[in-house]
């Protein structure tokens, strides 16, 4: 979980509603919410609104972000644009918790056409509340192997890929040991 309990948040039209449920319900929880689109009026299309949210990631004036548009894809490939961002769309509990835990994200984007108001608090919760490794500490290596899926995602380099003949330069080596039994996603 963020230290602080900050969150910074952003919507285009499409996404405005469930935003501003789902900030009301972090507020209720604690969480310091900033809102980027505090009115619908004149919100910027929703690529803009993931390149600021990304923005304010990759400056390090927060730890994570929520992105809402209508499916949450557009917002999410626009924020992936900027350095530092790990982004990840998700509609439902378990893939929002699992972007945090496995992936290390630091920004979940959700579509506003699919997802009701208390899923949406639902994910936002599990995404917060997570972080890398959280809920699998008794998977052997779970840890070590997405840190590793984390770190060469975060220093990728395509020119230095590339002219290593499309291989991973220095990759890192972790193994994953077995799923615990009774895991469950
Ligand atoms: O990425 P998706 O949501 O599919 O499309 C981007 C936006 O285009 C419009 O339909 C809506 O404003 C939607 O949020």
């Amino acid at each position: 979980m963020s230290a602080e309990k900050q969150v910074v948040v952003g919507a285009d039209f499409a996404g405005f509603p469930l935003k501003s449920a789902v900030a009301d319900h972090l507020r209720e929880r604690g969480w310091e919410v900033v809102d980027i689109t505090p009115s619908d009026e004149n919100l910027p299309m929703y690529h803009r609104v993931g390149f600021r949210l990304g923005a304010e990631l990759a400056e390090g004036n927060f730890a994570k972000a929520l992105a809402f548009c209508g499916t949450g894809m557009g917002i999410h490939i626009a924020a992936s644009k900027v350095p530092h961002v790990h982004a990840a769309v998700a509609e439902s509990v378990p893939a929002a918790l699992r972007a945090a835990a496995a992936n290390n994200a630091n920004l979940l984007a959700m579509g506003a056409f699919y997802i009701g108001a208390p899923l949406g608090m639902a994910m936002a919760d599990a995404f917060l509340e997570a972080e890398l490794g959280s809920g699998y500490e008794n998977w052997p290596g779970f840890y070590e192997y997405h840190h590793i899926g984390y770190l060469e995602c975060e220093n990728f380099d395509y020119e230095a890929y590339k002219a290593n003949n499309f291989e991973v330069v220095d990759p890192m080596e972790a193994t994953l040991g077995d799923q615990p039994i009774g895991l469950a996603y």
